[in-house]
């Protein structure tokens, strides 16, 4: 087993004496036992815990005792005993409340961010997510706005999700996206082009960005070489801005760039091109075809899955949302109450390399939180996730303002859940928006905390079997060590 070791900063302080650290387990005990969570529960992965950590006691206080509490539900054992201790018999209601209460101890502890300008308080999107708590019918999340219905299977009891379907992005406020004909030059579309570009013998001014190659087959997946080349960025396929506006967005003293990934783009034909709406490099304008579903998870919210199996290279949907200014996402982050569940937003950094001196409230992202597609249920994976967000150009040639479109990275079999990665760097801990615990179960995960966790319970689950006289029966020897 590769023990988890902390960095200089959470690395072992002086070890408490044995009176401190009776009235550190006491805490511990009466703070779980707030929680419904009996001490004949705490006191095997509390233990483990702090032998995990050295005795670093500062790791398993801070956030209310929520690595300690993330532990013990995170243990299958644990959770039936806390079920079994409860009058309930549904085991998933227990936990879900027992969820909602940990958040609900946090709320009621941390400081809620104000609003700090008129801005933000006249900011509709959010009281209107706060008077309604259900927009849609769960037979369809659309409202009819998609081509497809995509329901909402909820088999454990979750909160409904409040936000508003919008099937195409819109400006929030400030961000100002130019499209007009005369930006889009005679050589940016294919005029004269008629029926399906891909069924040209020479292929038309729109497979220029993409090499005089369409990007997408004649069957509507992505081309593979295209799709490769996009999930394997080379390491100097990376630029760095002078002054990066996603640092300015970090604190006062911004730190250099960290650099962003040099995309490639898909380039569709748009309203300007002569082909038909048939036309075959028109893929992601026509939106979500395949069978979506949005479905309840345990330990992650929502989630989202495909009832049909997918090849590689499929258009699964757009990440849709409100357009905001650099500016406009600080305030909005700033004013969002802790613990609130985030959907991620994302950067449209493609060009900020090209745009010298880009001012905060020229930078653009989309942000799903209040108004978004199908999109923001997909959950995020470390590296392995199976799912590649591309960006796209239609009615921009610049690449200041483009869509943002999600291809399967492989196969994907019906029911398994959609996700990808949303690039987070956990150990960033100055990062405008505060990284959830990461529950994606990859081998690659990124979040070493979790990783901790992970490894109790491991260990948990092979001192019960070995203490039951169980023999390796079922068990994975490469996850005992
Ligand atoms: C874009 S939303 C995804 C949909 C979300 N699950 C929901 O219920 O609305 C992102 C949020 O989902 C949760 N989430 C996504 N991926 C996760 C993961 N790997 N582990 C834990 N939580 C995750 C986090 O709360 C995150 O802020």
């Amino acid at each position: 087993m590769t023990t988890h070791k902390k960095d200089s900063k959470t690395s072992a302080p002086k070890a408490p004496d044995l009176n401190e650290q009776k009235q550190k387990v006491q805490k511990a005990y009466s703070a779980m036992a707030d929680l419904g969570i009996s001490t004949e529960v705490v006191k095997p992965v509390l233990k483990n815990l702090l032998n995990l950590y050295d005795g670093n006691w500062e790791l398993i206080e801070e956030d209310k005792y929520r690595t300690l509490a993330d532990a013990i539900f995170e243990s299958p054992d644990d959770k039936k005993s806390i079920a079994e201790g409860s009058t309930s018999s549904n085991m998933n209601t227990v936990i879900h409340k027992k969820r909602r209460k940990i958040i609900q101890v946090e709320d009621d502890m941390e400081p809620i961010a104000k609003p700090t300008c008129p801005t933000v308080q006249s900011d509709n999107s959010n009281s209107l997510v706060k008077r309604n708590s259900k927009f849609h019918n769960d037979n369809d999340i659309t409202r009819g706005t998609e081509k497809i219905k995509i329901p909402l299977i909820d088999e454990i009891g979750l909160e409904p999700p409040k936000f508003l379907y919008i099937p195409q992005n819109i400006s929030y406020q400030e961000a100002y996206v130019p499209f007009s004909t005369a930006r889009i030059s005679d050589g940016d579309c294919c005029l004269k082009c008629t029926g399906d570009c891909l069924s040209r013998r020479v292929p038309c001014a729109c497979s220029r960005e993409t090499g005089g190659e369409f990007a997408y087959t004649s069957k509507g997946l992505l081309r593979e070489e295209f799709l490769d080349a996009c999930i394997e960025p080379k390491k100097h396929d990376h630029f760095y801005c002078q002054d990066c506006p996603l640092e300015k967005a970090k604190n006062d003293n911004p730190e250099p760039c960290k650099g962003h990934v040099l995309r490639k783009f898909i380039k569709e034909c748009w309203r300007k091109c002569g082909c038909t709406m048939n036309c075959g490099n028109r893929v992601v304008q026509r939106g979500p075809t395949c069978k979506l579903q949005v479905f309840s998870t345990e330990d992650k919210g929502w989630a989202v899955r495909s009832t049909q199996y997918l090849p590689k290279g499929s258009f699964i949907c757009e990440y849709v949302g409100e357009i905001l200014t650099n500016t406009e996402l600080y305030e909005r982050n700033n004013q969002s109450q802790v613990n609130e569940r985030h959907t991620y937003p994302v950067l449209l950094d493609a060009d900020w390399g090209s745009e010298q001196g880009l001012k905060d409230e020229e930078a653009l992202c989309l942000d799903a939180t209040h108004f978004g597609n199908v999109a923001r249920f997909i959950n995020h994976r470390c590296s392995d996730s199976n799912l590649i967000e591309i960006p796209v150009e239609m009615e921009t040639p610049h690449h200041h303002y483009y869509h943002i479109a999600f291809f399967t990275k492989r196969d994907i079999d019906p029911f398994e859940e959609l996700t990808w990665d949303y690039g987070i760097d956990f150990a960033d801990v100055d990062h405008p928006i505060k990284a959830f615990k990461c529950q994606c179960a990859s081998p690659h995960c990124r979040d070493v905390r979790r990783k901790a966790v992970a490894e109790i319970k491991k260990k948990d689950s092979r001192g019960k079997r070995i203490a039951s006289g169980s023999t390796s029966g079922g068990l994975n020897r490469k996850q005992v060590h």
